[in-house]
C-alpha cells in the first residue's frame, strides 16, 4: 500500500475524533512521505508542530494508525526540511519578505504587522527610554538588575533561562526587562529581541485561531532569539495561551534562545499549570522589593533630572518619606510638580508645593507622630521590613530597632507602655520598659547610636513637613 493511502484512512478516524478547526490546524498540513516496513513517515511544518501533536494528539493518532497498518503500525515524524531553512535564514529573521517563494511554504505573517501596513523588521516593541543606565541600583533591586544584565551581556548562555522578574505594582519589573532588550538590540543588532506583553501574546493567539493560522504564529515567533514577556500573571485562567506558551517555551528554551518574563508574584503562587510553572522555575527569579528611603531619592532626583527640574533634598525626601510603595507614584508627583509649577509662574519647588501635590496622591500626609510613622521612618532607616518589628526576630540589628521604635514611641507619642508592648507584637510592659533603658543608656556611651537618634528624630519631623523645614 501507498504512505498517501494509508494517511488518508488515518484521516479519515482522525476526522471523526477531532473537531473540524483542530483538524484544519493540525492536520491538514501534514504531509504523508514515506511508507516502509509497517512505518509511516509523515512530514510536520515544524518541531513545535510536533511536540504539539504528541502532547494533545497521540491517542488519536495512534487510533488511526492502528485501524490503518494493524498493532504493528508505527509512525515516525520528519520536520519539513524547507520550513527549518525559511525561518532560520536572515530573510526571515528581519522580515525582509513574506511573500510566497515557488515551491516553499509561505513564511510565517507576522502577527505584530497590522492589515495594510507595511512592517518590514521584527518589531521589537522596545521603548528606548527604559535602559539599564537610568535604572537606580539599591540592595531592593539588586539581584534583578544584575541578573537582567547578565542575560543582557550574554544572550541565551547564561547559567539560567528563563529570567523571572517579580514584584509588586510600579516596581520598575517593565523597565528591566525593557533595558534588557535595549541593551541587547544596541549590543548585538543581528539578534531578533521581542518585547510582547502576555495580552498581546494572546490576542494574536485569539486571532490566529479565528483565521486558522496558529502555526504560523508559533513558527513566527521561534525566530526570536531574545523573549520578553511582561505580566505573565495573565496567563491564569487562560489554559490555550498556558498551553501554546508552554510548547514555544520549550523549543525557545532548547535552542538556547533567552527567556526574561515578569510577574507580579513569585512564580510559586502563580496558579498555572504545574509543567508550565516547574519550567519557570527552571532559571532564577528575583524579586524586586520597595526601595528604601534614599534609594527612593536617588530615583526621584534621577528623574528630576532627566526633566530639568530641581527639587531641594528637604522637599525630595518629605515626598519620598510619604510615596512609599509605587515609583510610578513617584513619578507621578514629580510631574504635577512640573505641572503646578508652571501654573504658578514660580520657579522653585517648595515644601508648601510638594504639600498641595502630595494631597493628590496619599490619602493623609501625617499631622501628628504617630506610632506608625515612627516604625516606618525607623525601618526604612534600618532597611527593614516594618513588619520586623513585631516580629519574635532576635537578630541584632532587628532588636535595636526594636527597641529605639519603642524609644521614640514613648518620646512622641501619648501611648501606655502596655499599648506600646501590644504594637510590638505583644510584649508586655516591663519588655518595653527594658527597650527604653537600654536606649537612654546607649545614648550616653555610644556615640553611633546617638547620631542615629538625632538623624531619626530630624526625619520625623520632615516626614511631617515640620522642624526645620518652614
Ligand atoms: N530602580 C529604578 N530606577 C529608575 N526608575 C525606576 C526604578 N524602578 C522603577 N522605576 C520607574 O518607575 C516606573 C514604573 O516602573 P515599571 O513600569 O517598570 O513598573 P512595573 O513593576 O512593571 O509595574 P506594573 O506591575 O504596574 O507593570 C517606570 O517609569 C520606571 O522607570
Amino acid at each position: 500500500m501507498d504512505h498517501t493511502l494509508i494517511w488518508n484512512n488515518c484521516l479519515q478516524t482522525i476526522r471523526q475524533n477531532v473537531d473540524p478547526q483542530s483538524f484544519q490546524t493540525w492536520f491538514a498540513p501534514i504531509r504523508p512521505v514515506a511508507l516502509e516496513s509497517n512505518e509511516l513517515t509523515i512530514q510536520v511544518p515544524h518541531r513545535l508542530f510536533y511536540e504539539w501533536l504528541e502532547e494533545h494528539y497521540i491517542d488519536v493518532l495512534k487510533t488511526s494508525l492502528n485501524q490503518a497498518l494493524g498493532t504493528s503500525g508505527r509512525l515516525q515524524y520528519r520536520i519539513n526540511p524547507n520550513r527549518q531553512e525559511k525561518a532560520a535564514s536572515p530573510s526571515t529573521k528581519n522580515g525582509k519578505s513574506n511573500g510566497s517563494i515557488p515551491g516553499h511554504q509561505p513564511a510565517p505573517g507576522n502577527p505584530f504587522v497590522i492589515p495594510g501596513v507595511k512592517r518590514p523588521r521584527i518589531p521589537s516593541n522596545l521603548d528606548t527610554r527604559y535602559t539599564f543606565d537610568n535604572f537606580i541600583e539599591g540592595d531592593c533591586n539588586s539581584l534583578a538588575r544584575n541578573a537582567a544584565k547578565a542575560v543582557a551581556d550574554n544572550p541565551g548562555n547564561t547559567a539560567f533561562n528563563p529570567l523571572v522578574i517579580h514584584g509588586n505594582v510600579g516596581l520598575g519589573k517593565t523597565h528591566l526587562l525593557q533595558a534588557v532588550g535595549n541593551y541587547i538590540s544596541n549590543k548585538f543588532p543581528e539578534k531578533a529581541v521581542l518585547y510582547v506583553s502576555t495580552d498581546t501574546f494572546t490576542n494574536q493567539l485569539v486571532s490566529s485561531i479565528g483565521s486558522n493560522t496558529t502555526n504560523d504564529l508559533v513558527n513566527w515567533y521561534q525566530n526570536v532569539d531574545v523573549l520578553l514577556v511582561d505580566d505573565i500573571q495573565q496567563l491564569v485562567k487562560r489554559k490555550k495561551t498556558q498551553d501554546v506558551f508552554f510548547n514555544l517555551f520549550n523549543v525557545l528554551r532548547q535552542n538556547n534562545k533567552a527567556v526574561v518574563m515578569t510577574c507580579d508574584r513569585p512564580i510559586i503562587e502563580l496558579d498555572i499549570e504545574e509543567r508550565l510553572r516547574s519550567r519557570f522555575q527552571w532559571g532564577l527569579s528575583a524579586d524586586l522589593s520597595m526601595p528604601a528611603l534614599e534609594t527612593r531619592m536617588a530615583i526621584l532626583n534621577s528623574k528630576a533630572l532627566s526633566t530639568e527640574v530641581d527639587i531641594p533634598a528637604e522637599v525630595a525626601e518629605f515626598i519620598c518619606f510619604h510615596i512609599q510603595h509605587n515609583i510610578r507614584q513617584l513619578e507621578g508627583v514629580l510631574n504635577n510638580l512640573v505641572l503646578h509649577k508652571g501654573v504658578r509662574g514660580d520657579d522653585s519647588i517648595d515644601l508648601k508645593l510638594a504639600k498641595e501635590v502630595l494631597k493628590n496622591f496619599v490619602s493623609e500626609i501625617n499631622k501628628e507622630v504617630t506610632p506608625d510613622v515612627i516604625q516606618r521612618t525607623v525601618a526604612d532607616y534600618y532597611d527593614l521590613e516594618v513588619e520586623k518589628l513585631a516580629s519574635s526576630t532576635r537578630r541584632r540589628h532587628v532588636v535595636l530597632a526594636r527597641q529605639i521604635s519603642m524609644f521614640l514611641v514613648k518620646e512622641y507619642t501619648d501611648q501606655s507602655l502596655k499599648a506600646i508592648g501590644r504594637m510590638f507584637g505583644g510584649r508586655d510592659h516591663s519588655t518595653v520598659l527594658y527597650s527604653i533603658k537600654t536606649v537612654r543608656d546607649l545614648m550616653e556611651t555610644n556615640d553611633e547610636i546617638k547620631k542615629a537618634l538625632g538623624e531619626l528624630e530630624r526625619k520625623i519631623r520632615i516626614g511631617q513637613g515640620d522642624g526645620e523645614l518652614q
